[in-house]
């Protein structure tokens, strides 16, 4: 069967990107308690309600004073303590108000003296939890104190009405605990798209079955499955007995159309059909003749590993229109399919940071196929970038100790050790 597409990566990444734009951009919002927010995406711009610290504090433990009681060099009397929670009374001139982290400033105090730099520099013993106050105690305090010094003014962190989370941000611990701390109970998320994840192939087994003779296990649903839920997706797997090609067709129909799912689970068409082997050259390539009859194009991409690929728009009869996308079922060939196609195109709408492209020397020489971008697994390691392993597309084991993927251009043949290469990071430098 000749392809039906040759394309460069470039064109390929676009064809991806205008496939899945319709559905990211259409897929709505609902609004979850934060302790249910965490990795989704804000949907809306998100406005400080209120200003942060709410009101002046106190930086330190010590005294809150006006700094003009202090040039006299003398005692000040020790005056009712200030427990953070709690509302003072202004401060007496010549007094000074013990006061805790997070205490209001009281009326009156301009500065907060921490109490080791107070003689004694130990509280009374009155200044403890419900303890009865006993006036007349004194401290000396340094004469000279900076108006301002230990207070932390309201709204020197965030202002009232102050843009502080665009939409599109992918919401981490920090952004939770600013929303927490500004007082929102509830953030609008983006409805996480969904996936159903079809991995194909006779020789399949799932994780943990026993193998028959010619068998393996198949590795690329749990990969696929786990590259998706990492960016934001919901992923749907399926038990579809892949046969024939009518028989699938007639399955993946059923499925999309909802049929044999619980009814709590049936929510209507997914927003992605992602297909791992069954694409290339041989003579039972299911999913390319199931569904190349139904707006799939399978074709290749001028790149290695990941050449094979199939992708459209899916009309199955009686099921709504869905973008399909096909990867070769290596599964190095899958992820890399995904780093280069999938993960790039969805990952501004899910506010996922692109991955970062560095250019840096090749440890070792290599040689690449003339007229296709190669993709070669890698470590960095502070600045230096070598090979993980060898350019085929089984070699599982070294793509999971890589951190990073090597991009040789299509025109390029060969690269000598210390030449410059561009380098996708996809884990953690080391
Ligand atoms: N005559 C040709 N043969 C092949 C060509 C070609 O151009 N001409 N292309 C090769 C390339 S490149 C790739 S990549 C593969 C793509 O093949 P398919 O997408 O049809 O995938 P399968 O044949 O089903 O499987 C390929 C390979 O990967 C293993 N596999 C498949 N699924 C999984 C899985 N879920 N977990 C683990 N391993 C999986 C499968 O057993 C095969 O070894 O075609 C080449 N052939
Ligand atoms: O292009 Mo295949 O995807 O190399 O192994």
């Amino acid at each position: 069967m000749t392809p039906s597409f040759r394309r460069t990566v470039a064109e390929h990444q676009e064809a991806v990107s205008a496939l899945l734009e319709p559905v990211l951009t259409g897929l709505g919002s609902e609004t979850l308690m934060l302790s249910r927010a965490l990795h989704r995406t804000l949907d809306a711009d998100v406005v400080a309600p209120r200003q942060l610290p709410p009101f002046d504090n106190s930086q330190m433990d010590g005294y809150a004073v006006r700094t003009a009681d202090l040039a006299a060099g003398l005692p000040l009397g020790v005056g009712r303590p200030i427990a953070a929670g709690s509302m003072p009374e202004p401060l007496e001139s010549g007094q000074a108000a013990p006061i805790m982290t997070g205490a209001p400033i009281p009326e009156g105090a301009d500065a907060v003296v921490p109490i080791e730099a107070a003689e004694p520099s130990a509280f009374p013993g009155f200044v403890g939890d419900r303890q009865p106050y006993v006036p007349g105690t004194t401290v000396l305090l340094p004469a000279v104190v900076a108006p301002g010094s230990y207070i932390r003014t309201r709204g020197s962190d965030v202002l009232t009405g102050q843009p502080l989370l665009p939409a599109g941000t992918r919401l981490g611990p920090a952004q939770l605990g600013l929303l927490a701390g500004l007082g929102i109970e509830s953030v609008t998320v983006r409805v996480r798209p969904r996936a159903l994840l079809l991995s194909t192939g006779d020789e399949l087994a799932a994780p943990g079955a026993d193998l028959a003779p010619g068998q393996i296990h198949d590795a690329n649903t749990t990969m696929l499955s786990a590259a998706l839920l990492e960016a934001g997706w919901d992923v749907e797997g399926t038990d579809i007995a892949i046969d024939d090609a009518r028989s699938f067709t007639e399955a993946l129909a059923r499925r999309l159309a909802g049929a044999g799912q619980a009814s709590a689970e049936r929510r209507g068409t997914p927003d992605l059909v992602l297909t791992s082997g069954g694409i290339s050259q041989g003579a039972f390539e299911v999913v390319k003749l199931a569904l190349a009859a139904h707006g799939v194009e399978f074709g290749s991409v001028a790149m290695q590993p990941g050449g094979p690929q199939g992708a459209g728009l899916l009309a199955l009869p009686g099921t709504a229109e869905v973008p399909l996308l096909a990867f070769p079922g290596n599964p190095v060939s899958s992820y890399v399919s995904w780093e280069v196609f999938l993960r790039p195109a969805c990952c501004a709408y899910l506010g996922l940071p692109a991955r970062r492209m560095l250019s840096l020397p090749l440890a070792s020489g290599l040689a690449s196929p003339h007229g296709r971008e190669q993709y070669r697994r890698a470590t960095l390691v502070a600045d230096a970038v070598s090979l993980t392993g060898g350019e085929s597309s089984h070699l599982l084991g070294s793509l999971a100790q890589s951190n990073a993927l090597i991009r040789i251009p299509a025109h390029t043949t060969s690269v000598a050790p210390g030449e410059m290469i561009d380098v996708l990071l996809i884990g953690d430098a080391a």
